[in-house]
């Protein structure tokens, strides 16, 4: 019975993703910056939604992992060698990402990059934590609030600009984050992470918090009382998302903010954003069912032609 119901299984799209893959050789290096550096399953998913979004742009990804605490000062004391190659890859990265995570050890790290990010223009993606960083090392270097914190890591910080959610838990880990997939509509349209988005009004974004004043909140949740996506504007590519996009990234829909990220860390980024929108035909699907139809080719910034069956370049978990 199963064989007769069983047909031929459709390879031809993974065969070419795989292909395409092995032959990338133009690289573009992102420094994750993070807790759990040894433990790369620990980012998974954000390892996959960067391979995604660099294999669609036919760039070869490089990992440059960053234990967060090494870029700290207390590390330049205990353990200079470990303090200066934190930083020396730092600064050779295209493109930086803080993801998410808890507790307290690693933020100042954190903080940090956020900070040579923003100050260098080197093109950042923050989730989670990695907004909430951003948004700390804002208030505190830009708008001179030296005390600025999350009520996570200072409770009694006089300049909170990270905070509880009043209905979670205050005491369990976790129990601060909103949970599922949740409608986060855009503020401003003309910003990166609506025209990334295809220039939707709302998206529809996966979480497992935030309340400021300076940067410019994009993105709110229904209540317009949650910030959900910070920008620099003035910035090549600075963008902190309260979500988590790297979800629901997938080989052939790439998540438009880890797109994002690679596109401006190759310096691609105009090129992908004037190829999106409602008129706009971009490379590939991308997530949120946006249906997107050109392909790059390496090393140019034009956009190629969709591969001969239709389908787009991945390959299945090779990593650098
Ligand atoms: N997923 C995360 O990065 C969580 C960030 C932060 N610790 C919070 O609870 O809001």
């Amino acid at each position: 019975m199963i064989y007769s119901t069983t047909k031929e299984p459709l390879l031809k799209e993974w065969t070419s993703r795989a292909e395409i893959c092995d032959g990338l050789h133009e690289p573009v290096r992102i420094a994750m910056v993070g807790k759990y550096t040894g433990l790369s399953d620990a980012y998974l998913s954000i390892l996959k939604a960067l391979l995604h979004a660099s294999v669609d742009l036919r760039k070869k990804l490089v990992i440059d992992w960053i234990p967060a605490c090494d870029l700290e000062d207390a590390t330049e004391k205990e353990n200079p060698d470990a303090y200066k190659a934190a930083w020396k890859l730092l600064k050779g990265a295209d493109g930086i990402l803080v993801p998410g995570g808890f507790g307290n050890r690693g933020v100042q790290g954190k903080i940090l990059a956020a900070k040579y990010a923003r100050e260098h223009r080197i093109p950042y993606l923050g989730i989670c934590l990695g907004m909430q960083v951003a948004v700390i090392e804002f208030a505190r270097s830009v708008l001179n609030l030296r005390d600025a914190n999350s009520t996570e890591f200072d409770p009694n910080t006089k300049n909170p600009c990270v905070i509880f959610m009043p209905e979670g838990s205050k005491t369990h880990m976790g129990g601060t984050m909103r949970l599922g997939s949740r409608r986060t509509y855009f503020q401003i349209k003309d910003c990166k992470s609506a025209k990334l988005y295809g220039n939707r009004t709302f998206i529809d974004e996966r979480h497992p918090r935030l309340e400021n004043a300076g940067l410019s909140f994009t993105g709110k949740d229904e209540t317009s009382q949650r910030m959900e996506i910070v920008e620099l504007p003035n910035h090549p590519y600075f963008i902190g998302v309260q979500f988590h996009p790297e979800y629901k990234s997938r080989p052939g829909k790439p998540s438009p903010l880890f797109l994002g990220l690679i596109a401006a860390a190759c310096g691609q980024l105009d090129t992908l954003i004037q190829g999106s929108g409602s008129q706009g035909n971009l490379s590939a699907k991308l997530g949120n069912g946006i249906a997107m139809e050109k392909v790059y080719q390496k090393g140019t910034t034009k956009p190629a032609k969709v591969l001969s069956d239709g389908l787009y370049s991945y390959c299945n978990g090779v990593q650098v």
